[in-house]
């Protein structure tokens, strides 16, 4: 599959470092915890940004023999070397107010030692610093070609921070946590290149330079430290260390390094006699280090640790993303000219790619001649007779990646047949322009002479193998083609099956829609399923699986099927008999659930759709507010869920039916009638909060969704997909 250049380079530099990304990712965790593990210990005092530096080095003077230095790292610890009273040398943190031995000098850890050895260089010396010094700088350019990928995604920078739709885990939380990542990551990486070259000095060299006159200094007039300014007025949060004075000698001075200069002091006058600010690449140096290690801020290091755990998770979530996309490799067996059926394919995640496959692999299988192609590939195609263009839709309505030239090279095109097509879009309810790309490529279609509309363009969300198989029925039936989807590589899992017992089935004959309920009892007692879920089903061991939507009713799984005159499954199902058993997997429908925190649900369904609200109704124990808009053929169709409905209206488990009938009158009345009616009612839903859920046939779903954004754009405002957004519609058409 064709990609983008930035794409392909965010992957390149992925593949070329991963090993080295995930080794310092993985030591960068540990070492977070060192400067956390510092910080916890109790050496800083309280007080300790109104001690002045005259008031620490006069106690160290008055406790101790003899003071060599002090030091104050970024913890805020204060550290002497020392000659104590016995004549021993000796180095520990002091309390700066009275300068007593606070505890000794924190060891580094072994754990610490060999994660910095090995984050630094691999254990391979110079020869690993130059790998992590590249690891970084790849990093640095990994984020960056990330940061170009979001803003093209978003399509602008404003919108960088703005709503990511959540189709897919990896997908999702790559984007997510790799824009809440971004910052730490480029600083963590763009420090440690500072630190690689600042270590193979390949930094311009700038030394600190001071001049100190010696013929000038001078032991009078003599001052107590307190009275000297530079130590009175100088606060010990100010000061990196102090050297002091080597012997009584006049030209032995005190040296301060304090957070910006360094500062050369008489040690009898207090008198400055020189200092020099530190050079720039010194002071870039030390914010260096800590930004990159976190020393001496706990936050800061948690932040770190957080962004390389995420490393770790974007080089696992990247090649999902990857491998998903290689997986939809398109492959032909014929030359393009040779062959009756074209699909082409407009594709940028590589799942409609893979449902194109099907098509084409079903088709090879059943010895027709079929050439599969990306959409950026259109040519001529002398012997086609049926083009299928099964295309997804990015940004506004746009052509996804590989199709983005299509439109350019159709105009350029002349085909010299006749040929039919018909166009599959894929895409979200969650966006505005939902499948707009797939009407786009329709209308082109139909600007060319030869070609001619064999279906209307069918619209899929959320990549509906329900829907997909609906679409292949009406195209294979057009064409004259028997073809029966390979569904099991896309829905079925190793899930275990479990065994079901039948309890209840109502009889078909005694409904005039050949429709029939059938109850089954999971054994062993299992009742961790909800209504909404899946149930999915094998009539015979070497068929696909079906899948029926379900409701959990007195804690059993509850079916309605609609008997089809061929249907291996609904047959098989309608042959059951009450104490018959059944093997078969439940699958969870996260999206299809409802949460108890809803309040008010509106449930819109017609025919067999209404099952799972059937199961919601009798499980609505937390006072859901329920409101079920059917719609059926007949009176007599209602029947068989009746009992159901009338407990749940009895008990206020539900708290309003609206029926449609579409055979009873003269005039047909569908639900989206009766939504059309309710207008303002159901915006009001909408509005406080709540949610509307959709079960049953995909033209049903179809035009209950033109009438709800008509209702959203007059009563509300905003497009439906703001609410679809916000989890308050949920689908489960087939
Ligand atoms: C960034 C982004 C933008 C999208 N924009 C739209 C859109 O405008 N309209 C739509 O119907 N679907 C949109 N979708 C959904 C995709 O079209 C849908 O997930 C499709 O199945 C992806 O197919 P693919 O994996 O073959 O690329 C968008 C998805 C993403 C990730």
């Amino acid at each position: 599959m064709t990609i983008s250049i930035w794409r392909y380079s965010h992957l390149a530099l992925a593949v070329s470092s991963f090993v080295f990304i995930i080794l310092a990712a993985f030591t960068g965790i540990i070492l977070a915890f060192e400067p956390i593990s510092n910080q916890i210990q109790l050496y800083k005092v309280s007080g300790f940004d109104e001690v002045t530096l005259a008031e620490t080095v006069q106690h160290l003077k008055t406790n101790y023999l003899e003071v060599i230095d002090m030091n104050v790292d970024v913890n805020d610890f204060v550290s002497a070397s020392v000659i104590t009273e016995e004549g021993d040398a000796e180095t520990f943190y002091i309390n700066p107010k009275t300068g007593e031995k606070l505890g000794e000098l924190i060891e580094k850890a072994p754990l610490f030692n060999w994660a910095t050895s090995f984050h630094r260089s691999l254990f391979l010396k110079s020869t690993g610093r130059i790998f992590v010094g590249i690891t970084s700088f790849l990093l640095f350019l990994i984020a960056v070609s990330g940061t170009v990928l979001i803003v093209k995604r978003q399509r602008s920078f404003k919108r960088f921070f703005g709503k990511i739709v959540n189709e897919n885990f990896s997908q999702y939380y790559h984007v997510v946590l790799g824009r809440l990542s971004l910052i730490p990551i480029i600083i963590v990486t763009l420090t440690g290149v500072y630190l690689s070259l600042y270590r193979f000095d390949l930094l311009p060299k700038e030394t600190l330079i001071q001049n100190v006159n010696y013929d000038e200094i001078s032991e009078t007039p003599k001052r107590e430290l307190k009275d000297q300014a530079i130590f009175s007025d100088t606060k010990l949060s100010e000061v990196r260390s102090v050297e002091f004075p080597f012997s009584d000698d006049v030209e032995d001075y005190y040296t301060l390094q304090l957070q910006d200069r360094e500062v050369l002091v008489n040690q009898y006058t207090g008198e400055v006699l020189s200092e020099a600010k530190y050079p720039l690449i010194a002071v870039a140096s030390r914010l260096s280090i800590n930004l990159h290690t976190g020393q001496g801020s706990i936050l800061w290091a948690l932040i770190l640790a957080i962004a390389c755990v995420n490393i770790l998770f974007f080089v696992y979530s990247g090649f999902v993303m990857t491998l998903k996309r290689r997986k939809a490799k398109l492959k032909n067996t014929f030359k393009k000219d040779a062959c009756k059926y074209v699909i082409l394919v407009g594709s940028e995640n590589g799942s409609s790619l893979q449902y194109a496959n099907m098509l084409h692999k079903q088709l090879l299988k059943l010895g027709e001649m079929s050439f599969i192609a990306e959409l950026n590939a259109y040519s001529t195609y002398r012997s086609c007779e049926h083009l299928v263009v099964i295309t997804a839709t990015y940004g506004q309505g746009d052509a996804p990646e590989n199709a983005s030239n299509f439109e350019n090279i159709f105009k350029t095109i002349k085909t010299e047949k006749a040929y039919s097509f018909s166009v599959v879009g894929f895409g979200s309810l969650a966006y505005p322009d939902f499948c707009k790309y797939a009407f786009t490529v329709d209308a082109l279609l139909q600007t060319d002479p030869n070609a001619v509309q064999l279906l209307k363009p069918f619209t899929i969300h959320n990549k509906s193998f329900e829907a997909y198989t609906k679409w292949i029925n009406s195209w294979s039936k057009k064409v004259g083609l028997q073809i029966q989807l390979p569904g099991d590589a896309l829905v079925e899992s190793n899930k275990r099956k479990r065994t079901f017992n039948v309890v209840q089935k109502t009889i078909t004959s005694d409904n005039p829609d050949d429709t029939f309920t059938i109850t089954f009892k999971p054994k062993l007692g299992f009742s961790r399923f909800k209504s909404g879920d899946l149930l999915a089903i094998k009539p015979q061991a070497n068929s696909a699986e079906r899948l029926y939507s379900i409701g959990k009713v007195n804690a059993s799984v509850f079916l309605s099927v609609k008997r089809q005159e061929l249907g291996l499954c609904s047959n098989f199902l309608n042959d059951l008999k009450v104490g018959d058993s059944l093997k078969a997997r439940l699958i969870k429908n996260k999206e299809f659930r409802l949460s108890k925190r809803t309040k008010h649900v509106l449930m819109i369904a017609n025919g067999t759709g209404i099952a799972p609200f059937l199961g919601m109704i009798d499980q609505n124990t937390s006072a859901q507010k329920m409101q079920l808009y059917w719609g059926g053929r007949r009176k007599a169709s209602f029947k068989m869920y009746k009992d159901i409905i009338q407990d749940g209206l009895q008990h206020n488990k539900l708290q309003k039916l609206e029926i449609a009938y579409s055979q009873e009158d003269e005039h047909k009345v569908y639900v989206q009638h009766l939504l059309e009616r309710d207008a303002e009612h159901v915006a009001q839903v909408l509005k406080q909060k709540g949610v509307i859920m959709i079960c049953g046939s995909i033209a049903m779903q179809k035009d209950v969704l033109l009438v709800l954004e008509a209702i959203c754009e007059r009563h509300l405002e905003q497009p439906l997909s703001v609410y679809k957004n916000k989890g308050q519609l949920k689908l489960d058409c087939y």
